[in-house]
């Protein structure tokens, strides 16, 4: 065979993959569709612990030469595609002055076509969340150390904002260097996976100790990884918990917490949390 007949053989090999991966696409937008209506009107459409389950399956199997982040970058572009299809999906971002971090950060994650807004502030993009003019928000992940921590909206709201945390960004990291990472929020709940993390907050009418807090956490079956503390003023205690697992609202382990406390904790409640994020070459 001449290189010019080798050529158009390899390529007629591709023009035929091509062939069969867009009838699956077509096939895999059909089955969507049908699940949205399963669904029903009333469920969110973003379902970020689904995502991340097909993610995990798909890295796990994965063989071959392309590298597993493509893997994962087009199947970010097919969820973002099958969100347009199942309503008029669209995400509010943080972007303070000139910084574009979480914007790019959204876009990796939505994909190319998602309606994207920039919200110079973090209360905008809750109201734009909580109002439903945007489907998802995209904020800083809570840090320590910060003067007015944007989670006490959450925290505070039960009446404030029925928002919760829904996932973490990125979703998909090559190492673990300090990369800027945010969270996801959104009116749908926290969806329990094999391996969820949840955040929770603490109140009291006084500071406890990190040490009191974990001993009571850990009494409680639940293990803390990070503990934010927070004084809005000198009557309450808001400490924001991360803990490694899913903590569902009506969690049995909150009501044991508080107990343990010899009521020095008032009130003890999950403000959502996420799937934990891949790690890989
Ligand atoms: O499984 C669902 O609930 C779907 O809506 C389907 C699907 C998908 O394309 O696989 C789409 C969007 C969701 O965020 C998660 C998954």
């Amino acid at each position: 065979m001449s290189e010019k007949d080798k050529l158009s053989s390899l390529r007629s090999q591709i023009d035929d993959i091509d062939n069969q991966l867009h009838d699956l696409l077509m096939r895999r937008a059909e089955v969507v569709q049908s699940v949205v209506q399963e669904k029903g009107k009333s469920s969110t459409s973003l379902n970020a612990g689904r995502e991340a389950e097909v993610l995990r399956c798909l890295v796990k199997r994965h063989d071959g030469i392309l590298p597993k982040s493509a893997i994962v970058r087009l199947w970010r572009e097919i969820f973002a595609s099958t969100l347009q299809l199942e309503s008029r999906f669209s995400v509010s971002v943080h972007v303070p002055e000139a910084d574009n971090t979480y914007y790019d950060l959204a876009r990796e994650h939505f994909g190319m076509e998602t309606p994207i807004s920039s919200r110079q502030t973090v209360m905008s993009v809750l109201r734009e969340v909580t109002d439903g003019d945007a489907t998802a928000g995209v904020l800083p992940l809570p840090q320590a150390g910060e003067g007015n921590p944007w989670w006490l909206s959450l925290a505070q709201g039960e009446a404030a904002t029925n928002a919760r945390i829904i996932a973490r960004l990125p979703f998909y990291q090559m190492s673990s260097t300090d990369g800027p990472e945010a969270v996801i929020v959104g009116l749908g709940a926290q969806e329990r996976t094999d391996h969820d993390r949840s955040y929770i907050v603490v109140e009291s009418a006084e500071p406890l100790s990190r040490s009191t807090l974990t001993s009571l956490l850990e009494k409680s079956d639940l293990k803390p990884i990070n503990i934010q503390i927070h004084t809005p003023d000198p009557s309450v205690c808001l400490q924001l918990i991360e803990v490694d697992d899913y903590v569902a609202p009506g969690d049995e382990r909150l009501a044991k917490l508080a107990e343990l406390s010899d009521q020095r904790i008032t009130h003890a409640w999950t403000i959502g949390g996420y799937a934990v994020p891949l790690m890989g070459a």
